[in-house]
């Protein structure tokens, strides 16, 4: 089933966020961040189209036949089944016009850490890699994460980060708990980039849980 609302978008483009797309997953499956066939990726095309990777293929493996372009509704444009969690991609997209790309990942830092946090969100101060962060400039400031419940229905998930944000800011990234996280950036090295600082900061605070536990 292909959308009834399909906008246009460049196929050249497309081809190249692919290509990129099939990239970064080599990277973020040799970086044992995309286990299993889970995560998903995404690039923005223009204002109505993402290119996403289709579901339940395996990361390290995709070749641009496994990336689709859906529109902002998260409905296909081809043939094929695009990421069941293609909804928490284009809520981002449809709030915020500089977003570019969203990447959502499983490492083990991050399962295991969103498990064992008991808030619902994770603040870190002192820390210079926060500056990782786009718009961050000192390790005097706040990053926070808000650690969402697990929720197999993603239009429900959606809507509660989106009010989420409406309340309390986009910030850079959240997590689900037990599950992932999904971050945010202006194209995808920016958005790698905050994966990577993600995945140290977080490594930082499940190491001090261990040194801490009495
Ligand atoms: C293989 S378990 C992970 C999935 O349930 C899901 O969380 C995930 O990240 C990948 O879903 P997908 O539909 O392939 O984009
Ligand atoms: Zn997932």
């Amino acid at each position: 089933m292909t959308a009834s609302n399909k906008p246009a978008f460049n196929k050249a483009d497309f081809q190249k966020a692919a290509e990129e797309l099939c990239r970064y997953g080599r990277i973020l499956y040799g970086n044992n961040w995309s286990p299993a066939t889970s995560s998903n990726y995404s690039v923005r095309l223009n204002d109505d189209v993402c290119a996403l990777t289709s579901s339940g293929k395996h990361k390290g493996e995709l070749t641009p036949e496994d990336i689709l372009a859906v529109n902002m509704q998260g409905e296909p444009l081809s043939e094929g089944r695009p990421s069941a969690e293609t909804g928490l991609h284009t809520q981002l997209y449809r709030r915020d016009h500089h977003i570019g790309a969203v990447l959502h990942t499983h490492s083990p830092t991050v399962v295991l850490l969103s498990q064992i946090w008991k808030d619902d969100a994770l603040s870190m101060t002192g820390w210079e890699l926060q500056k990782a962060f786009a718009g961050e400039t000192t390790h005097e400031g706040t990053v926070t994460f808000p650690i969402f419940p697990n929720d197999q229905d993603i239009d429900r998930l959606a809507g509660q980060v989106e009010q989420h944000m409406q309340q309390h800011g986009q910030g850079h990234a959240y997590l689900i708990r037990g599950h992932g996280v999904y971050t945010w950036g202006k194209d995808l090295a920016e958005c790698y980039r905050h994966l990577e600082a993600i995945e140290h900061l977080l490594g930082y605070q499940l190491e001090l849980l261990k040194i801490r536990q009495p």
